[in-house]
């Protein structure tokens, strides 16, 4: 695995170029920005239609989430409750809560114009009782999260390079797949040359697990 995120975000062959935050430049600076549900910037630049990006506020932070919980907890000597195993079926029961606001309503669009201020705001509740037991889990397994976020995000850029999988959803296995048959090495040898599988496997392991 590179040492660093810069090494393992491409950065020596141009691949990509990722911010602090883990988010790539470019891309970035090529979004209208919506803050926090504020009327975007027009764009200068072209007559065409961005989509509008949303963007979060930037406190709290992770590490301030982490704190709040701590401090919630501490003050109802709660800990004792609160082991990883306990944290995870917590955090999962809430993911079926989110869900449950989901069920039965067919695609959603972005934004969820067709919700309710009252079912946004549920939602707003239930993805935040997701997130703080999220965060109160890697606490508790001593997983720093916001790094161990930038690290794997790292990873996925290199497994899944804008070049060759742009506009795509397929998975890289699949994508290697279509490379590899066996097929003889030589004509009228027996030699095989690796299955699909064998050399997207094969292919997965040198390009991705460290
Ligand atoms: N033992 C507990 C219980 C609650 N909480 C905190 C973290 C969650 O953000 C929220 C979860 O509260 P509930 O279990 O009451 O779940 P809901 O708020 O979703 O209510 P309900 O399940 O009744 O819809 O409270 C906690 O840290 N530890």
């Amino acid at each position: 695995m590179a040492a660093n995120g810069n090494e393992a975000c491409g950065f020596a062959n141009g691949e990509s170029s990722v911010s602090s935050n883990g988010c790539s430049k470019d891309f970035a600076k090529s979004q209208p920005v919506l803050v926090n549900g504020s009327a975007p910037e027009p764009s200068s630049h072209s007559n065409v239609l961005q989509p509008e990006r949303f963007t979060f506020s930037p406190e709290p932070t992770i590490e301030d989430i982490r704190r709040m919980q701590a401090e919630f907890t501490d003050e109802r000597d709660w800990n004792k409750f609160h082991q990883p195993r306990n944290l995870l079926l917590a955090m999962v029961g809430e993911v079926g809560e989110v869900s449950e606001l989901f069920q039965w309503r067919g695609e959603v669009a972005e934004g969820l114009p067709d919700w309710s201020e009252s079912e946004r705001e549920q939602l707003a509740h239930e993805l935040s009782d997701v997130l703080i037991y999220l965060v109160e889990l890697a606490e508790k397994c001593r997983v720093d999260l916001p790094q161990a976020v930038i690290r794997k995000m790292a990873l996925n850029r290199l497994k899944y390079p804008a070049s060759k999988v742009h506009g795509s959803a397929k998975k890289l296995r699949a994508l290697i797949k279509g490379c590899f048959s066996a097929a003889p090495i030589t004509p009228g040898s027996s030699v095989k040359g690796p299955t699909a599988n064998e050399g997207a496997d094969l292919l997965f392991r040198k390009t991705v697990v460290p």
